[in-house]
């Protein structure tokens, strides 16, 4: 079943067009990449998503219309966001930065927060080793860690996380991949993932959107995807997809 789909989705900042008309679907339990350059429109595609910037076109999530919805309305309705930067509190603890998330949500039942709370620390045991910690003073990859912590304590359907990699070593950009890949099949997850690496992102998920200039340029199974080298020449770039320049 489709759980999201976003149709002629156009966005602007201060007049300047970021998307042009954005056409995409995600399957409820699906992991899809988008793919494309840096400027492409991968931060702003899952903006438009979460309601962090204001867009025209149409965006249904659920078979509800969201256009145009405030991002906490967006959010309750089951669409979590792991923004590029990771948007932890830095100066508040671990423990700190996941209770908080939960107490903000308000209506769920405390049992319910303590089982999120052991799922999470199963999924990324070091946030339970290092719950008294400063998030400032965790690792990024840890940081990284965190803020996908934070984003599914709310039992989210949709998880968007922009550009989990960067700043990353290869090690642990794989790790914080696979990750996410447990929490689409343990979870029964959609991940919407925006990534640079196409390289690293195909060979975790499902589907790939490639963007170029706020537009959808490609799309296909991840299979598919790794040996059209003509879509990779003209928009991945060799580097990012690991075949020799
Ligand atoms: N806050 C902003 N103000 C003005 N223009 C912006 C802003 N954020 C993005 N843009 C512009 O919108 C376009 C799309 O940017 P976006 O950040 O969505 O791309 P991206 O594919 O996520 O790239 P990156 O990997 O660099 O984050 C680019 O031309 C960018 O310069």
């Amino acid at each position: 079943m489709t759980l999201l789909q976003l149709t002629g989705v156009r966005a602007a900042y201060d007049g300047v067009q970021a998307l042009h008309g954005m056409d995409l679907a995600v399957t409820g339990g699906e992991m899809v990449a988008l793919l494309g350059a840096n400027g492409a429109g991968k931060t702003t595609t899952l903006r438009a998503i979460s309601g962090t910037v204001s867009v025209e076109g149409a965006v249904v999530f659920d078979e509800r219309d969201v256009t145009g919805w405030a991002a906490h309305r967006v959010a309750r309705l089951g669409v979590g966001h792991v923004p590029e930067g990771r948007g932890t509190f830095v100066d508040l603890t671990v423990e700190e930065n996941l209770t908080l998330g939960t107490l903000a949500r308000g209506s769920r039942l405390r049992g319910q927060v303590k089982e999120d709370l052991a799922a999470v620390h199963e999924l990324f045991p070091i946030l339970r080793d290092f719950s008294r910690r400063q998030a400032g003073a965790l690792s990024g990859g840890q940081q990284q860690m965190l803020a996908i912590a934070r984003a599914i304590l709310g039992r989210p359907r949709l998880l968007l996380v922009d550009e989990p990699s960067l700043g990353l070593a290869p090690m642990v950009t794989t790790e914080i991949l696979r990750s996410l890949r447990v929490l689409q099949a343990e979870w029964q997850l959609a991940v919407l993932l925006a990534e640079q690496n196409a390289r690293r992102a195909l060979a975790v998920v499902d589907r790939a959107y490639v963007l170029e200039s706020g537009r959808v340029v490609a799309s296909g199974s991840a299979a598919e995807l790794r040996e059209n080298t003509a879509v990779q020449d003209a928009y991945l770039g060799a580097e990012q997809t690991g075949r020799p320049a």
